[in-house]
């Protein structure tokens, strides 16, 4: 079975052609046939394509286009053609799985796509300017491509979340706000679910006994207080902006801010613009949203980027004991996604402040490049652990899944 994953973040669109010998979900995520990643970061108008196979092929290119779509289309074309090729016609693929952010209170589980399901990504868009568009995009392009019948699967950042208690879903606004839909959600829930699972393995207890704290960090960033295998509570809210700083948005700040611009004649658009995609660490540093970029600036001795790595860092702390809070205590902090995964002075900052608790990281292993280990030194009473998320290799599990669940006789 060959499976096809499209995963559509704000900064980037990865994918993936996972090639499983039976319909059976192995015990460990294989190896994926082709891997490629379209980053829009760098430049206005510029897409940089990177192309990997299992056999070793590396290919890349800087694409000058303004079109996603596009430059998705040309991306799968490196699946079937060029040194990239590992399959000899796009048509082999049997299923295709897409990361899709806001599911709103419709999908509590993944689904496979119709017209309804695309018409209501398109809808919750409003909720999710930055995401469900370019999801819908991978869709469509997908459609463009192999023709309409080909079965696709959206698999939803909110589905993790859905479960959550009343409290940590309701917002102190007046009730019809809740009766019509606005709500925490909550966003990033593959990958929390994902790493929560991966932790239980590494620290071979059973996921219904423990309690996690979750954090991606990633070009977006969230939490997720993770009891029994359950999401309670989260820092993302009704749209992907809340909670944490971010590359380019904001968080949590004062609604009093939105009421003051609106006063001072901002249109909606120039608001969502402001909080959405220049705010975070590329508003405050005026540098970039990349952490890459903001520790060279530290390096450099750039008062503006250390002010933004300060924010990130207090406002991380501040959640985390928000989430131990809700859990009432807590077993293991896990951290996943490109920041996460990557920048292990982030992980030594957020951590000495829990050192009241006995949390204890061990430098060496802090700095060590593998991913998927524990951190924390053997006394630490709370774990701390780097987890590389695996986002498309659950995706494309909920394909195997909800394929197999479509072709059981009734
Ligand atoms: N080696 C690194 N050190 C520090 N930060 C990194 C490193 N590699 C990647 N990052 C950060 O990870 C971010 C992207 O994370 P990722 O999870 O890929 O984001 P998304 O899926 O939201 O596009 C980048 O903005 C960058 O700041
Ligand atoms: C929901 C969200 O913020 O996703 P990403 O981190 O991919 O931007
Ligand atoms: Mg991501």
């Amino acid at each position: 079975m060959e499976i096809l994953v499209l995963n559509a973040g704000s900064s980037s669109q990865k994918s993936c052609l996972y090639s499983l010998k039976e319909d059976a979900i192995p015990l460990h995520p294989p190896a994926p046939l082709w891997e490629a990643q379209i980053d829009w970061t760098h430049h206005q108008g510029v897409a940089e394509l990177k192309v990997k196979t299992i056999n070793g092929v590396v290919f890349q290119e800087e694409l000058n286009t303004q079109s996603r779509l596009e430059t998705v289309e040309y991306m799968l074309q490196t699946l079937q053609q060029g040194e990239t090729k590992v399959i000899d016609s796009l048509a082999e693929i049997d299923c295709v799985g897409h990361r899709v952010v806001h599911g709103g209170d419709k999908y509590h589980d993944s689904t496979l796509i119709t017209k309804e399901v695309k018409d209501a990504i398109a809808d919750f868009a409003k909720f999710a300017p930055v995401h469900n568009p370019a999801n819908l995009e991978g869709i469509v392009a997908i459609e463009h491509i192999l023709g309409e019948k080909v079965t696709q699967v959206a698999v939803f950042d909110t589905a993790f979340h859905a479960q959550m208690p009343e409290a940590a879903i309701v917002y102190p606004l007046p009730y019809e706000f809740y009766e019509h839909g606005i709500r925490r959600y909550g966003f990033h829930g593959i990958s929390h679910q994902y790493v929560s699972q991966r932790a239980a393995q590494i620290l071979d207890k059973d996921l219904t006994s423990l309690k996690l704290v979750t954090c991606h960090l990633g070009n977006g960033c969230s939490l997720a207080a993770v009891k029994n295998g359950y999401s309670i509570d989260t820092t993302m809210g009704f749209t992907p902006t809340a909670g944490l700083m971010m590359g380019t948005r904001s968080g949590d700040t004062d609604p009093g801010i939105i009421i003051d611009l609106l006063r001072r004649g901002h249109t909606g658009e120039q608001i969502d613009d402001i909080f959405n995609r220049r705010s975070g660490f590329l508003g405050l540093s005026g540098i970039s949203a990349d952490m890459r970029k903001i520790e060279e600036a530290i390096g450099q001795g750039n008062s503006r980027a250390k002010l933004a790595y300060d924010v990130y860092i207090h406002i991380l702390r501040s959640f985390i004991g928000a989430m131990i809070a809700t859990l009432e205590g807590v077993d293991a902090i896990v951290f996943t996604a490109g920041v996460g995964e990557n920048a292990a002075n982030v992980r030594a900052d957020v951590c000495t402040s829990f050192a009241f608790l006995g949390l204890k990281i061990d430098e060496e292993k802090n700095n060590h490049r593998p991913v998927d280990r524990d951190i924390s030194t053997p006394d630490s009473p709370i774990k701390v652990l780097v987890i590389h998320t695996q986002e498309d290799w659950a995706i494309a599990q909920e394909c195997i899944r909800l394929t197999q669940l479509s072709t059981v006789p009734s």
